[in-house]
């Protein structure tokens, strides 16, 4: 493909991308993959020059963009390494159209205005919001009850990170297609994942209920950490999700792990018999995911104040249904993957006030800052995607 024949097809993408943030359709990674699917004579240098011209232009428009061409233009003629791509709007055969008298650029940013604010008012100065929207870095866990950091033996150059089992991989590293990966030996975590999990402090013997486990990530660590001895309970209203963490389990030697699929609104009733008896609980709370723009930055465009206010109001209430869970002397540990102070110290800070038979009781934790009564990791400072983690404890 011609690079104006190039840059046409990440228009194409990027006006697919923009309409499904309207209409919460799928997600850029899914468009793009359907796109590569329906255009076969893409070639890999193609698909690749494709995908990077689709997600810098994301990472550059703050609000949705009217148009691919829009987010396009932008690129060019805000960031220098782009320059190139305005010169070929020449209407040239499978290339972009000229530009019309007056066609506008979409405008940069972080994010639309309206959680830009919201962002500053939690306390992210400029670099970290920019760091937001920089190329995530590929870790891995090893996976203790198989190996050790130190034993393991990778195809490539592992970095040693702070969180006990972590490594950092060089980018695009084809770790599910090795044997360690097939063997159980590593999952793919980011670090600052493994220093929630870390944050627990689940230990042999215990019980321990994930009460958002998803896919069972932080499930598996937890497991891991307790070396497979306890009682570990992964509970999630996603069924498809939850379904995942059996093949993910048996590969990773995972022997403790009952999952749990609770009903949205009555989550409380499969729990019952769990009421004032776990050790510790975690809730990886379903949030707003600004912390992990670097994964999927056309994120920022989708979320909503009215969907961000339906967010909040459903991690008050796991909050309390997770700390109904906890025995007395116990733990909750509260975690979510974004950086917006009203689903993260203002969350925990209101539940402290209603609830004072609880109290904050901080992890250690080798990175982060502190946030209210919790800490906060963030790529520009820790190099870890965004989070919020408090430890709290029942009397
Ligand atoms: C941040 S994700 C969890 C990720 C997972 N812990 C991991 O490490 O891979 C939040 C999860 O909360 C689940 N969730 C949403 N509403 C819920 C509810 N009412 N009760 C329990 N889980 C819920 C979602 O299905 C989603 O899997």
């Amino acid at each position: 493909m011609t690079p104006a024949a190039r840059i046409q097809s990440a228009i194409e993408v990027l006006d697919a991308v923009i309409a499904a943030a309207r209409t919460r359709g799928a997600p850029a990674d899914r468009l793009l993959a359907d796109w590569f699917k329906a255009h076969r004579f893409a070639g890999s240098k193609d698909k690749r020059a494709i995908r990077e011209l689709v997600y810098d232009a994301i990472r550059i428009c703050g609000p949705v963009p009217a148009s691919g061409r829009a987010a396009m233009l932008a690129l060019s003629r805000e960031s220098e390494a782009h320059d190139w791509i305005e010169p070929m709007f020449d209407g040239s055969q499978y290339g972009p159209t000229k530009i019309a008298p007056g066609e506008q650029a979409a405008e940069v940013g972080y994010a639309p205005e309206w959680l830009e604010d919201r962002l500053i008012a939690s306390g992210l100065d400029e670099e970290e919001a920019a760091a937001l929207l920089d190329r995530a870095p590929l870790d891995v866990r090893v996976n203790r009850l198989k190996t050790k950091r130190e034993a393991i033996e990778l195809p490539v150059e592992a970095e040693e990170l702070a969180a006990p089992d972590a490594l950092r991989l060089p980018t695009g590293a084809q770790v599910q297609q090795w044997e360690a990966f097939e063997k159980g030996l590593v999952e793919v975590q980011d670090l600052g994942s493994q220093l929630a999990c870390a944050a627990v402090g689940a230990q042999p013997g215990e019980s321990v209920i994930d009460l958002c486990a998803g896919a069972g990530g932080k499930t598996l660590a937890l497991a891991a950490a307790m070396a497979n001895r306890g009682t570990l309970v992964a509970a999630d209203t996603d069924r498809r999700r939850l379904s995942q963490l059996g093949p993910r389990a048996e590969r990773a030697g995972a022997e403790i792990g009952d999952t749990v699929l609770l009903d949205p609104g009555r989550e409380a009733e499969a729990l019952a018999g769990w009421v004032n008896a776990a050790d510790r609980v975690l809730i990886d709370a379903p949030c707003s995911g600004t912390g992990t723009w670097r994964r999927n930055p056309e994120a920022r465009w989708r979320l909503t104040p009215a969907e961000l206010e339906k967010l909040t109001a459903l991690q008050a209430r796991l909050l309390e249904i997770g700390a109904g869970l906890v025995r007395p002397g116990g733990s909750l540990t509260y975690v979510v993957c974004s950086l917006l102070d009203e689903e993260g110290a203002g969350q925990v800070e209101a539940f402290l006030a209603a609830n004072p038979e609880w109290r904050a009781a901080p992890p250690e934790l080798p990175l982060g800052t502190a946030r209210g009564a919790g800490i906060r990791l963030t790529p520009a400072h820790d190099g870890t995607d965004g989070f919020f983690i408090a430890r709290l404890e029942k009397a």
